[in-house]
């Protein structure tokens, strides 16, 4: 096995307030590659790519298109192990700890190895907490798991700590792609408080107000996807 660099890890372990664009290669239109590139915010540090329901090719179209016209790091956010893509520079190795389907929890995972042992993907142990924002997110019709309530503060950190005893290296708080609202600032900080690790948040977040109460709250990385998208619908 090839040795990984943790180049993407020491950056999101230091850096602090970082934002990631989200492609879904589901939505994503080839002929608008080098458009959407070119009205990606100045800020961007990473471009996430992932979606529920894409596809292994749909993924790596996605990703080949996008490594033409940008330099920045493409980080895969897999929903599916099938999503595995070389092209990329890493991947969130999620796991989705807020639900109980193994198939989330490990089964992907494990499926995922004979592509990752022969890649040089950096690989971000990831501890995936999905939490309620609103209303039913595509994540929660996928896993059949269901989000954590917003009030269950105390449960959100003993997750989040339980992530850090194991060893995941970040924490995701996800409300949800196109969430009606996003991880409320008293979790972030709760979270930001309790544990060590850098936090991601995403979900529904469409005001740069919303995104600096984020990273004053204890987000290192913000995550923007559908209001970065409905340029492009
Ligand atoms: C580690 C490997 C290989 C796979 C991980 C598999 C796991 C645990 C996934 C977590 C659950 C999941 C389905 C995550 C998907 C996250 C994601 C990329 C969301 C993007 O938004 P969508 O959920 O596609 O939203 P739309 O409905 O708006 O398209
Ligand atoms: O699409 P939005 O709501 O920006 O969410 C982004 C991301 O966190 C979803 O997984
Ligand atoms: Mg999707």
């Amino acid at each position: 096995m090839k040795t990984h660099t943790q180049q993407l890890l020491k950056q999101l372990q230091l850096v602090g307030e970082q934002l990631a664009i989200l492609i879904d290669p589901d939505k994503f239109k080839l002929h608008q590659t080098e458009a959407m590139v070119k009205a990606l915010p100045s800020k961007t540090d990473y471009l996430f790519v992932g979606g529920s329901t894409a596809t292994g090719q749909q993924t790596e179209a996605c990703i080949k298109s996008l490594k033409q016209q940008t330099d920045l790091p493409i980080i895969l956010f897999p929903g599916h192990y099938q999503q595995v893509c070389q092209a990329a520079d890493a991947i969130l190795f999620l796991s989705l700890l807020s639900g109980n389907n193994p198939d989330y929890l490990v089964h992907h995972q494990v499926a995922s190895v004979p592509h990752l042992r022969a890649s040089k993907l950096e690989i971000l142990p990831t501890a995936y907490l999905l939490i309620d924002g609103g209303r039913p997110s595509s994540v929660e019709r996928v896993s059949q798991t269901s989000a954590i309530a917003q009030t269950e503060v105390e449960l959100i950190v003993n997750t989040a700590l339980a992530a850090e005893f194991m060893g995941k290296q970040l924490i995701y708080l996800e409300a949800g792609s196109g969430a009606l609202y996003p991880v409320s600032t008293e979790v972030i900080s709760a979270v930001h408080k309790a544990c060590r690790l850098p936090i991601i948040v995403g979900g529904g977040l469409k005001t740069q107000h919303q995104i600096e109460q984020a990273y004053q709250a204890g987000a290192s990385l913000v995550v923007v996807g559908t209001a970065f998208e409905q340029q492009f619908i």
